[in-house]
């Protein structure tokens, strides 16, 4: 049996396992599961992710509940030593840090109105988590004025899963390029490579535009 991918195309973190699919050709068939008509809530579901999250990585019994640690497995696994995650422990330990800012920050700031929004249809979006994801900005800026990219000068997984989630931010707070160039450059840079045209743009744009038209129809 082929190994199978869960997911979403609006999902970030589903994206973003797509996307690392595509770029170290990982041998897999992608399943849909529609979150609105509860398919991450049924017994199955459950027994592989008690999480109920996409996306979900099944390989025969190996089972792995977060792109994280997905993107971390394919580079691996499939990678053949890619300079998207070297082998240098000091390097990889950059990356990993940007990895879980990017789940317990970006990811996780961008839910607490993304998911309310998406699942529960809730318009009201306090100043507070307006402000929180204002302030990653001042974070990607800051990181970006270190090195080109968020964890190294060249492109990592740790850029993969941030783009997938940053990608949508500007629809919800809108981005300053004058105040944050290095931000603005990068989003650009991003923005051009082919699996992000492929497998995040569309995904990114309609979630946006969903979670702005939500809110703004309050
Ligand atoms: N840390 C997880 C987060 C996954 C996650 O929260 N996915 C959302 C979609 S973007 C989800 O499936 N939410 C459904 C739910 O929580 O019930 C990852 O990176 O895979």
């Amino acid at each position: 049996m082929p190994a199978k991918l869960y997911k979403k195309d609006v999902s970030p973190p589903a994206r973003a396992a797509i996307m690392a699919c595509e770029i170290f050709n990982v041998p897999v068939e992608m399943v849909d599961v529609n979150l609105l008509e509860g398919e991450h809530l049924t017994p199955e579901y459950l027994k592989m992710n008690p999480c109920h999250t996409i996306p979900v990585f099944v390989d025969g019994d190996f089972v792995i509940h977060d792109s994280h640690a997905m993107l971390m497995y394919f580079a691996d696994t499939y990678g053949n030593n890619s300079p998207l995650y070297p082998k240098d422990i000091k390097q990889r330990t950059l990356i990993n840090q940007k990895l879980f800012f990017n789940d317990g920050v970006l990811f996780t700031r961008m839910r607490n109105i993304t998911y309310p929004a998406f699942v529960h249809g809730v318009k009201d979006v306090t100043k507070m988590q307006l402000d929180d994801l204002q302030e990653t900005y001042d974070f990607l800026e800051a990181f970006l004025s270190r090195h080109k990219f968020l964890a190294l000068d060249h492109i990592t997984i740790a850029d993969i899963a941030a783009y997938a989630t940053v990608s949508m931010f500007h629809y919800i707070v809108p981005l300053d390029t004058n105040k944050y160039p290095k931000l603005a450059a990068w989003l650009k840079e991003m923005e051009k490579q082919p699996y992000c045209q492929k497998y995040n743009a569309a995904g990114a744009k309609a979630l946006g535009e969903f979670i702005k038209s939500v809110i703004e129809s309050k």
